[in-house]
């Protein structure tokens, strides 16, 4: 259950037992006020009364529950009309005292009625469903066998006071205890409550601190498996990432689709390297692979196998487009303004496409890109050839 459904569980639990409370006060009221009455009765007519009032208390003594308040009360009144019928008779001197008597024995029936059925649905409601909000932590039965216990010694009582003074008495401690034990019910309560919310709170920024360290966790992740497939210098794809990328392509070939592999290699790269430099050479690397990812941008992927060797694959592609596509790349690669030590430097490249077939493993078609290639370079370099 959420904390608020509970909470306005236990402040609706509070109200009633307030509501209760007042109730006591009530009837606290109306026995004192009907002791007095009594009181004065008992001094007119003499033995008679007395005699009820003994009678009363014997009958009383009999029915030791709640439930027994009621023919108490039921006998009161018939004492009542006896001094009614009497004093008419008499005169009528008491008239307007029994008449009082009644109407407050009246009230006191009904109040005692009502918060007996009170007492029953909040002891329901605390030994039920609070209890089971509760997962047994035992307060509200506490509570609830506390309460009732007050009210079984509170009925004894009442059977065993000999007198409407003593009963009152008795009432009296009794609504006090009650009082107390609802009083420190909810100081309780409030205290768990408190221990409860800093509890969730505290789980809160737990769980808070836990997701955002699993975010930053993926993230390094993700980097880390976005530099495993990059390559560091030219910031293509690397070898790792090609062979990823022909799985795929492996798969759509399988099904029906058309894809072509493509080996290009810078020519006479280590005269390069060897004339302006490794780091020259690294430039004409990175310049060469920034040009063929723009070229093919939607085409092909790209990838930076090793050296001064691209892979380039590419799908729904014919090989006579792929051909054509990789001698058009050939010319853009020559016609690259690259200078180094101030002094402009020719770059070419040769390449070799192959048709990547159906039947065959990803290894078989690079292997044929490969020799084609090397062919490229055989006839005289800056070339493209298809096997
Ligand atoms: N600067 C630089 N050089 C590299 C890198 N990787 C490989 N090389 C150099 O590339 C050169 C490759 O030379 P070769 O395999 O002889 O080929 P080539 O000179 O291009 O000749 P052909 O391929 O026959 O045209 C070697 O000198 C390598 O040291 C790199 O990352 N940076």
């Amino acid at each position: 259950m959420d904390e608020g459904v509970w909470e306005r569980k236990y402040h609706l639990a509070l109200e009633r037992m307030e509501s209760d409370e007042r109730e006591f006060r009530a009837v606290e009221e109306v026995l004192r006020r009907l002791s007095l009455r009594l009181a004065a009765l008992v001094t007119a007519p003499g033995a008679e009364v007395a005699a009820l009032l003994e009678r009363l208390t014997a009958e009383l003594r009999g029915k030791p529950s709640p439930a027994s308040i009621e023919p108490m009360l039921d006998a009161l009144a018939g004492v009542v009309t006896r001094l009614d019928d009497d004093s008419q008779t008499e005169g009528g001197e008491d008239a307007a005292t029994v008449e009082a008597l009644r109407a407050d024995i009246a009230r006191l029936q009904e109040l005692l009625a009502t918060v007996s059925a009170r007492l029953g649905d909040v002891t329901r409601f605390l030994a039920g469903e609070l209890e089971a909000a509760r997962s047994g932590q035992g307060g509200s039965h506490e509570l609830d066998a506390r309460v009732r216990e007050e009210m079984r010694a509170l009925g004894e009582k009442t059977l065993a006071a000999s007198d409407l003074a003593s009963l009152q008495a008795e009432v009296n401690a009794r609504l006090s205890l009650i009082d107390r034990h609802f009083s420190e019910y909810r100081e309780r309560e409030d205290a768990r409550l408190a221990a409860y919310r800093h509890r969730a709170e505290r789980m809160r920024d737990r769980v808070e601190e836990l997701e955002s360290q699993t975010t930053s966790l993926q993230d390094s992740l993700r980097r880390e498996h976005e530099l495993a497939l990059t390559d560091g210098l030219t910031g293509l794809p690397n070898r790792l990432a090609y062979e990823r990328r022909m799985a795929e392509v492996e798969s759509e070939v399988r099904r029906g689709a058309v894809a072509c592999v493509g080996a290009f290699d810078i020519d006479h790269f280590k005269s390069i390297n060897d004339a302006y430099g490794h780091a020259a050479g690294d430039a004409v690397l990175r310049i060469v692979g920034q040009t063929l990812a723009r070229e093919l941008e939607g085409r092909a992927f790209v990838a930076r196998y090793g050296g001064e060797e691209f892979v380039v694959v590419f799908h729904d592609t014919a090989p006579a487009d792929a051909e054509m596509l990789s001698q058009r790349l050939c010319l853009t690669v020559e016609a690259l303004a690259f200078h180094a030590s101030s002094r402009p430097v020719t770059i070419t490249m040769s390449g070799g496409i192959t048709r990547f077939d159906a039947h065959e493993e990803a290894t078989d078609a690079f292997d044929r890109a490969d020799r084609a290639l090397y062919a490229a370079k055989r006839a005289g370099r800056n070339r493209c050839v298809l096997l």
